[in-house]
């Protein structure tokens, strides 16, 4: 479970989230939406303690993120939305095994994850090349592949779509969905919610660094005007 009770967050004196109050249960798989600007990105940098809260907790799994960064490291698998700013390796392989290999894993499953991780984003048996030659769409998987590699309870993905083509973006969407089916919380900001609506448990759109929205796909759908979010046609 990720929690945030209270939380408030302002960047030099600008309030970003304004005493927000969440529960995201295990398992589930949530579209977090919202107009540019409305701190989707804040609020997701809480979950594993790149931002710490002015006031108020987050929790994961129970425990306070700022009295133990490495559980909440450890539980939460981020993907962020520049991808280059995540890579600690020169080449995909050697990058995607990074997680894993801080985790103490022997290397027979090291090496099954990365597989099984490259596989997941279309990048299967591209472990020698280097991330400084791949295109953006293929650095946004790899980073998403470092990710799945930790086999985190909680995933959590900002804006994940971006740059990727359709063949990548089907892939990493049935990942998510058979990680999803297997238990995996999924916390995903999105604008666009076109091609993940049919995976979501629940819909939380914000607005000024508060929740406005919060429900069941079916219901917030009929709630998301004026909030700059793509649905899909009916
Ligand atoms: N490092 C920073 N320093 C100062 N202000 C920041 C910083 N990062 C974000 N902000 C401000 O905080 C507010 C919320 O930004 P945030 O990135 O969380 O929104 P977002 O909903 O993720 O937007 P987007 O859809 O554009 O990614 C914005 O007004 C932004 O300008």
């Amino acid at each position: 479970m990720i929690e945030f009770r209270s939380v408030s967050y302002a960047f030099d004196d600008v309030p970003v989230l304004g005493e927000l109050s969440l529960t995201i249960d295990d398992g589930e798989f949530v579209l977090l939406a919202g107009a540019n600007g409305s701190g989707k990105t804040t609020l997701l940098r809480h979950c594993n303690g790149l931002l710490t809260p002015d006031t108020g907790q987050v929790l994961v799994d129970e425990t306070s993120v700022a009295d133990d960064l490495i559980a909440a490291r450890s539980s939460v698998g981020m993907v962020f939305q520049h991808p280059r700013d995540q890579f600690v390796s020169a080449t995909v392989g050697a990058d995607v095994a990074f997680g894993p290999e801080n985790l103490g894993l022997e290397r027979t499953e090291i090496d099954r994850r990365v597989e099984a991780a490259l596989e997941a984003v279309n990048m299967a048996g591209r472990d020698d090349e280097r991330i400084d030659a791949l295109s953006g769409g293929e650095q946004s998987r790899v980073a998403i592949a470092g990710a799945l590699a930790m086999e985190p309870t909680h995933l959590v993905l900002d804006e994940p779509f971006t740059g990727l083509d359709e063949p990548a973006r089907r892939s990493v969407l049935a990942r998510l969905e058979a990680l999803s089916a297997d238990g995996t919380g999924v916390l995903l900001a999105t604008h666009d919610l076109r091609d993940v609506l049919g995976l979501a448990d629940r819909v939380i759109a914000m607005r000024d660094g508060q929740v406005a929205v919060d429900g069941p796909p079916e219901d917030a759908l009929g709630e998301l005007e004026g909030l700059e979010v793509r649905v899909p046609d009916r």
